[in-house]
């Protein structure tokens, strides 16, 4: 069993890459997918159905975890692991992101940011100490450093001011959390906005503190594709090529493809998991609406070649009245489904990888999700 943190990388296609990172709860064969476990569920799935799908890490949210349950409580109820029964790989988020996009009232300073709790307007401060301190609690195999995501359109000045800021914070959760504490991992942040020298500036500091792996912070924030594709191609080769490379936020399928031609090797998004709620579904024939009239007689499955419990034992018709008259099972059934066609797509993702043939896969999935208007 290699020590957590180690980061082999395997057979690679041009700048995309295949690897394995072992944590202290399993190795992860990347580039990978990680389901969105907000609350410390993937929602409306047990952690038998993440396995069935060949999950192999999840995401928690920290700013969630924190206000309810509390981290205190699950740390003294055995950790997250433990108190959701999800014994593979968990990465928690810092909760600054949550804090800017979910909190009220939320004042950036030295110390770190305070915010007003969106479920009882009590107020908290996430500094870099409170926040590696809360991951600790948790026992994420993965942590991520509190960082400021610069909004989308924000000026050169106050994104330069935000990075120095952001890289100060780094550095504390770095000294509150030195390297190998307990197996827990942590990822640095690189921020600077959509300008290319503040970026590698970001991402020169965050070397010089040194991480278990980087990130790519601040995109899929509103801007649009070709915006977030330039950054990408111009930021990923500043992080070491032989740490994770993770992408935050991201993404629909045609994103996931760019970033692993870029070198990504971590993803993470709510769409699947979101997008089942609303009925979206994500099929190798393309997405499917399964709310649309055209599939109230169909009595075929979503789609054939997938091998999940939706698509072995139900039609779209049944799918389809399951959505409409919302019940329960609709989340259930889409959300299986489509982390299963996230999860396949990556496996089929490594595996051109591996037989040098990703840019015909590529072309072959963006042949079928043209241009996601996500
Ligand atoms: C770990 C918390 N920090 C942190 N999370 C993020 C989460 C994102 N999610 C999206 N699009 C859905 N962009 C993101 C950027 C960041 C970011 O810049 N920082
Ligand atoms: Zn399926």
């Amino acid at each position: 069993m290699n020590v957590p943190g180690t980061f082999t990388l395997g057979p690679g296609d041009g700048n995309a890459r295949t690897g394995c990172l072992t944590t202290a709860h399993g190795d992860v064969e990347t580039p990978i997918f990680m389901p969105v476990g907000t609350q410390g569920t993937v929602k409306s799935l047990c952690p038998t159905d993440l396995h069935d799908l060949k999950a192999q890490i999840i995401l928690g949210n920290t700013y969630h975890l924190y206000l309810r349950p509390g981290d205190e409580l699950v740390a003294k109820l055995g950790g997250l692991h433990r108190f959701m029964g999800w014994d593979g790989p968990i990465l928690t988020d810092s909760g600054g992101f949550q804090v800017f996009s979910l909190s009220g009232l939320r004042q950036i300073a030295e110390e770190g940011v305070t915010f007003s709790s969106h479920i009882d307007g009590s107020r908290h401060l996430f500094s870099p100490e409170k926040v590696i301190a809360i991951q600790q609690n948790l026992g994420s195999d993965i942590m991520m450093v509190l960082d400021e995501c610069v909004p989308y359109g924000a000026d050169r000045a106050y994104t330069e001011k935000s990075l120095a800021l952001t890289t100060r914070w780094a550095r504390r959760c770095r000294q509150a959390h030195p390297g190998g504490h307990r197996g827990q991992l942590l990822f640095g942040i690189v921020q600077g906005g959509f300008f290319k020298d503040l970026r590698a500036e970001s991402a020169a500091q965050l070397l010089e503190i040194g991480f278990d792996g980087y990130a790519l912070g601040g995109l899929s924030v509103g801007e649009s594709r070709e915006e977030m594709y330039d950054i990408l191609g111009d930021a990923t080769p500043l992080l070491p090529a032989d740490r994770p490379r993770y992408l935050m936020g991201v993404g629909a399928p045609r994103d996931l493809l760019a970033g692993m031609a870029a070198g990504i090797d971590m993803f993470d998004c709510v769409l699947p998991t979101r997008n089942a709620r609303n009925g979206t579904l994500f099929t190798f024939q393309g997405k499917v609406n399964i709310k649309r009239a055209e599939y109230r007689e169909d009595d075929t499955p979503l789609d054939p070649t997938c091998p999940c419990y939706a698509c072995q034992t139900f039609s779209k018709a049944y799918l389809r009245h399951l959505y409409v008259a919302r019940e329960l099972l609709s989340y259930r059934l889409n959300t299986l489904h489509n982390l299963t066609f996230f999860s396949i797509m990556m496996e089929r993702a490594r595996q051109a990888i591996r037989d040098g043939r990703f840019a015909a896969f590529r072309a072959e999935m963006e042949a079928v999700y043209p241009t996601d208007e996500e």
